[in-house]
Order: C-alpha cells, then structure tokens, then sequence
C-alpha cells in the first residue's frame, strides 16, 4: 500500500488526524491514512491563479471544441479557481491538458479521487454528455451478465479484423497518476506484477516491466496493438507520465489473448483481445480475468461513479469493447460514419487509436458510454449497434 490514499481519509472528534474511512467504520482499511499534505493553504498558490487566468483567456480565444471549454463558464471558472482538493490538487490540475490542447475531446482529467467531488460542478456536465448520466444518477452495482449470449459479430470474416475488449481499475491505497512518486510506481507495479504472475489457465503469462524494454520489441508489441505508446500528448499534459517508464509495464498470457498494462492511464487496463469478431469468447476472457486479479487487489469504487478512473470518460464500468474493423461503403465518408455510430452511441476511432487517423480503411470502433450502465449493457450496446451497421454494409453492398 502507499502512503497517500485513495478515498478521502475521516477526521473525528477523537481523532483528530486523518484514518481511513473503512477502519474507522471497523472494516479492513482500504487506504492508507494522509502523512503530508501538499498544499500548505486552503486556496492555490498565486502562481496557480495567474497560469489559470491565462490559460482560460486562451481557451476562450481558441476555436477548441473540447467539452472543457463548453462547460467551463466564465461564472463556474471564478467559482472554482479557488478551490482545492484535501490532497492539495487545485482546477488547474484538472483542466492543464484541455488548456494545452485545443484538439481534446474532453479536456479535463481527476488529478485525485477528492477532485471528481470539489470540482463536480465542472465534472457533472462533462459526464453528463459524454455518457447521459445526469448528476443525481447513481451507477448501477457490476452486473458481467452473460458473456455466452454475445455470439460472432462477423462469422464469415468479411468485416472485422480484432476484437478487443479492455476495463481500466484502480489499485486501493495508491493515487491517481499525478501524485504517484517514484517509489510508489515501484510499490505498485510490485503489488501488480506478483498478483498477474500468479494467473492460472487461459490468463496464465509473464510481467514484463517496461525498464530496460528492447526498443525494438517494445515497438513491435505498440504496432501489433499488445502495447500502449509513449508520449501521448493529453497524458504528458496532465502530469500522468511522470518518472516514466518506473512502474510502468505489460502482463501477456502466451497466446496474447489475455494483457494487463500496468501504470499507463490507469493503474490498470484489463485485456482481452483476439484476432475475428466472436465477442463473447473476448468479453468472458476478460471478466474471467478481472475476477480472478479482484480476488488478489483491492480496487477502488465510488458510490455514485463506480469504479474511478483518471479521465471521466472512463468512470463506471470502464468497460470499452471494440472491434477493428474495414466497412468499405459505409465507411467511404468519415463524417457519415461518424454520424452513423452517434446513433447506436458509439464512437469511432483511427486504427491506431484514439486520436489517430485510419491508416489503411479499418477503423476501431466501441461503446462510447461506460457510465450509468451494467458492464453487459456497456458491451452489449457496441455488439448491437455494429450488427446494425454490418447489416447496412450487407445491405448497400447489394444495392
Ligand atoms: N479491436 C481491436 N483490435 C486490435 N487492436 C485494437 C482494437 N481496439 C483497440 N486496439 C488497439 O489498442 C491500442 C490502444 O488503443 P486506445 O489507446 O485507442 O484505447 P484504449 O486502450 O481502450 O484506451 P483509451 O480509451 O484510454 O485510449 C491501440 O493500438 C489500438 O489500435
Ligand atoms: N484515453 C482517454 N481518457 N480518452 C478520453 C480523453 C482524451 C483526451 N484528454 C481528450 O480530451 O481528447
């Protein structure tokens, strides 16, 4: 466990010291209790106010279309400029990637766990767009549902190329990527690493830390989509890839079927993944595979968002399941494809992920929503919608 927590520690009368909120209830504890603080202040720092100032006068000034900007009024910016989280994260932490990348979709990640609560009124509306979940919802407990009733979305192999289907989770005790320090990415992937090596069956593989990585089979695993990249943008922005690659690494089963990233976005992404489109036998590879790492780790789960994630648009079930996939008729027109996927709420992306374009006519397309749903229901809303559109494809390709 590391030395900050995740969910917000409890002061008490007796107590006058932070403790962990499940023990003070008698329960195990699930974080471990606050030893500094950083912000020696209840607002931010001068210096803070001033890059917030000009960097909301840019936003302004920019044609951003991103959802930080939509939201983040001139009245809600003076509002919040001057708050902080108890673990010393103020607004700018939240919104320096949207005011740094004009090109973001979202604009805006939680530096810590307490940041999704101080800034909700920033939060709320974003993840009120980006998945239909309105502020006073509440999302619904797990539900796997059953994997065996999603069958081949393209038996005869004309359409899709992979099927891939990931959830992101973090580990109890640890914080979001901001405020990880070097010997707590160490603890971390550690904790990680022992609990993944001892999978067994289908789950059954090797950690590989990403220290030391051959740079030429490091690349191999990104171009053949086992790997995250380096460098993302968005990421570097928002303080996430900070001491890279300490804690940083990859979990594969033999066949590369079944992968654990560890220390990217998230403490971890869950994997599964094979080459066609039987969703299914993807999906209960993964729920299997989550089970069994939740036995091993304690993972974090917010009464009303679910599980916590550092970016928004993961809350929830976290659940993305996508397939890569060539839809020549349909898909000759990106906005027109786009406009089709908006319709079964999902969302299309290049085919070397998200932010990129398609390289060669295949696209990857998923759920968009992860929030406010089951995990079957966040699946099952990608596997009808693309039957609806290979059946358009079928269709027009008689025509
Ligand atoms: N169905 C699929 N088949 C093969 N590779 C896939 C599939 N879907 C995604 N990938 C690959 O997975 C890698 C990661 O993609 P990407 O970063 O867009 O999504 P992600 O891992 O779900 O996380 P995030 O949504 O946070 O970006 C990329 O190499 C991408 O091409
Ligand atoms: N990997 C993610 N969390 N993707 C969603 C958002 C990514 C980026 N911050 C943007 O706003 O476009």
């Amino acid at each position: 466990m590391g030395d900050r927590p995740q969910c917000p520690p409890v002061k008490t009368a007796q107590q006058p010291d932070p403790v962990c909120c499940s023990a003070l209830a008698g329960q195990p504890a699930c974080c471990v209790p606050i030893k500094e603080k950083r912000a020696a202040g209840p607002t931010p720092d001068a210096d803070v106010l001033e890059k917030l100032r000009r960097g909301y006068e840019r936003l302004q000034l920019s044609s951003s279309t991103s959802l930080l900007r939509k939201h983040l009024t001139r009245e809600l910016f003076d509002r919040l400029k001057v708050k902080m989280t108890q673990h010393g994260s103020s607004l700018l932490d939240v919104v320096q990637s949207g005011f740094q990348h004009y090109d973001s979709n979202v604009g805006v990640y939680a530096p810590d766990a307490d940041a999704y609560s101080v800034f909700s009124q920033l939060f709320d509306p974003i993840i009120a767009e980006y998945h239909g979940f309105g502020p006073t919802d509440v999302h619904p407990p797990l539900d796997w549902g059953n994997p065996g009733t999603l069958q081949d979305l393209d038996p005869e192999n004309k359409y899709i190329r992979s099927t891939r289907v990931r959830c992101g989770r973090s580990i109890a005790g640890y914080p979001f990527n901001p405020m990880m320090t070097k010997e707590l990415y160490k603890q971390m992937e550690k904790e990680a690493s022992e609990v993944l090596s001892q999978l067994d069956g289908v789950h059954a593989g090797k950690y590989e830390t990403l220290r030391g990585m051959n740079p030429r089979y490091q690349k191999q695993l990104i171009n053949d989509h086992y790997l995250f990249k380096e460098g993302d943008r968005f990421l570097i922005a928002a303080k996430s890839c900070e001491h890279w690659p300490i804690g940083r690494g990859i979990f594969m089963n033999e066949d590369k079927t079944f992968l654990v990233w560890v220390g990217e976005e998230d403490h971890l992404r869950i994997i599964s993944m094979q080459m066609g489109g039987h969703l299914g036998e993807v999906y209960k590879r993964m729920v299997d595979g989550v089970n069994k790492i939740g036995r091993k780790l304690s993972f974090v789960r917010h009464p009303r968002l679910g599980f916590l994630t550092f970016c928004p648009t993961n809350l929830g079930t976290t659940v993305r399941a996508s397939v890569m996939i060539r839809l020549p008729i349909i898909g000759r027109d990106m906005a027109q494809l786009e406009a089709l996927a908006e319709r079964y709420n999902l969302q299309v992306r290049g085919s070397e992920g998200e932010h990129t374009a398609s390289a060669d006519g295949s696209y990857d397309i998923s759920n968009k929503r992860r929030l406010g749903i089951t995990e079957f229901q966040a699946v099952h809303e990608m596997y009808s919608g693309l039957r609806e559109m290979i059946y358009l494809e079928e269709l027009r390709s008689q025509l």
